[in-house]
């Protein structure tokens, strides 16, 4: 049987196969000024109450509850910042928003419903509790703060300046090469000979990395020959945890990264049932993993978000990062599938109670245009006729 006509695999095998004994890397500490981004290595347990000490929720008069409802001396001022001293016994003290609240009193009565009389203030009736901000309410010592795995976003990172913490340990970021084949292929800024096109992979692929978490350690362009190819995927798997090529997996006599992937290490699987992105070849040379991505633009861009944003993920042990997020939406179009699974560039429109999948109208897989314009990918099953109205299944790639 020829190699072509062998059954394709499915995606999930695919991304099975792929993360098969992917364990997180090593951790590493750097300071959190730098973490942006970036995923918790291990639990941070909190060491510290925040806030430190019960204060005030409003400008206001700090009292005893039991002293409410009647006119009362005030006996002291604490402005944000200052230590409070012992509340005198049957008096208030004026405070502000953030204030610590005196020991002796037991909530907070705001300034608007106080009136001052003659240098007292007339104090409404105030329950014990209110607008008193406990000791612990945000974080309680000893709780879990932040669990391993969590990718650092700006709330993760203001919490670790809430204990005081300078510097974090996180995963180390996945080292990604980008090798990217093809005669054709010419840099931007360069002249444009006949027959060549500029390699708007390379800008695109190096952002997705980014984005997903790795740091990119090469990105080299890599001419249609075997001997080069194998060369620079020997070069690469020196230096990276994973290699990432574009193009040259087909079945063409100029197609070289599949042969050489094999000669150099194992091929895991190649050609899977969904489109576009049937060529995508996914492969090991000794621990470093291999995408081998197809040249087209959209299949390559496709193929980075179903299985080089997992495979970052279980390498930085973010489990946010494995899938995508699902959403049903109302197909606003139609298409009929044979036996692959298509993933349709389509954008997400919230639109009252209803979620609106537009489907971009021009879907091949050399359109670029469709990704930039999307948001989305509309998962279409193999042998479905999808109408108007129909529901179909969304992934989201605004997570
Ligand atoms: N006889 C067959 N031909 C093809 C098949 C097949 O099954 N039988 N599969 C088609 C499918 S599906 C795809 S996808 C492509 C994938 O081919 P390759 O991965 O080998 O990619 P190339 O041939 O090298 O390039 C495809 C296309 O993409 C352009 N390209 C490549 N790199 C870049 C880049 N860095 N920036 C912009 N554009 C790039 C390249 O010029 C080609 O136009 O194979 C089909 N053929
Ligand atoms: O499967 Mo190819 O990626 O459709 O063009």
């Amino acid at each position: 049987m020829a190699e072509t006509t062998l059954p394709l695999e499915s995606v999930e095998r695919a991304r099975e196969a792929l993360l098969d004994g992917v364990a997180p890397l090593e951790p590493e500490r750097i300071a959190c000024a730098e973490a942006a981004g970036r995923v918790l290595a291990q639990d941070v347990s909190a060491a510290l109450d925040v806030p430190p000490a019960d204060n005030s929720a409003m400008d206001g008069y700090a009292l005893a509850s039991s002293d409410s409802g009647g006119v009362l001396t005030i006996s002291q001022r604490i402005a944000a910042g200052q230590a409070p001293q012992p509340l005198v016994p049957g008096t208030c003290a004026r405070l502000f928003t953030g204030s610590e609240i005196p020991p002796g009193a037991d909530c907070v009565a705001i300034q608007e419903n106080v009136t001052l009389e003659d240098g007292l203030a007339r104090i409404p009736p105030t329950q014990p509790g209110q607008n008193v901000r406990r000791r612990g309410l945000d974080v309680s010592v000893g709780s879990r703060l932040l669990a391993a795995g969590t990718r650092l976003g700006g709330a993760a990172l203001g919490l670790l300046a809430g204990q005081g913490l300078e510097t974090v340990a996180v995963v180390r970021r996945p080292r990604v090469a980008l090798l990217l084949t093809g005669d054709e292929i010419v840099e931007p800024g360069q002249p444009l000979a006949p027959g060549q096109i500029y390699n708007s992979n390379g800008a695109m692929l190096a952002s997705l990395v980014a984005r997903f978490g790795g740091e990119l350690v090469a990105q080299v362009r890599v001419a249609d020959s075997f001997d080069t190819t194998r060369a620079r995927l020997a070069e690469a798997a020196a230096l990276a945890d994973v290699i990432v090529t574009t193009g040259g997996v087909s079945v063409g006599e100029e197609d070289h990264v599949k042969p050489a992937l094999e000669q150099l290490g194992q091929l895991t699987l190649w050609r899977l049932a969904m489109r576009p992105g049937k060529p995508l070849a996914l492969g090991t040379i000794g621990t470093t993993r291999v995408v081998g991505l197809p040249g087209n633009p959209v299949s390559s861009y496709v193929g980075a978000w179903l299985y080089l944003r997992p495979l970052l993920g279980a390498l930085m042990g973010c489990t946010d990062q494995l899938e995508l997020p699902r959403v049903p939406a109302e197909a606003d179009f139609s298409t009929r599938t044979e036996g692959r699974r298509h993933y349709l560039r389509a954008t997400l429109a919230f639109e009252g109670e209803r979620i609106v999948a537009r489907a971009y109208p021009e879907q091949s897989s050399a359109v670029l245009t469709s990704c930039a314009a999307t948001n989305a990918f509309a998962v279409i099953p193999p042998h479905s006729d999808i109408s108007p109205g129909d529901r179909v299944e969304c992934l989201w790639l605004e997570a």
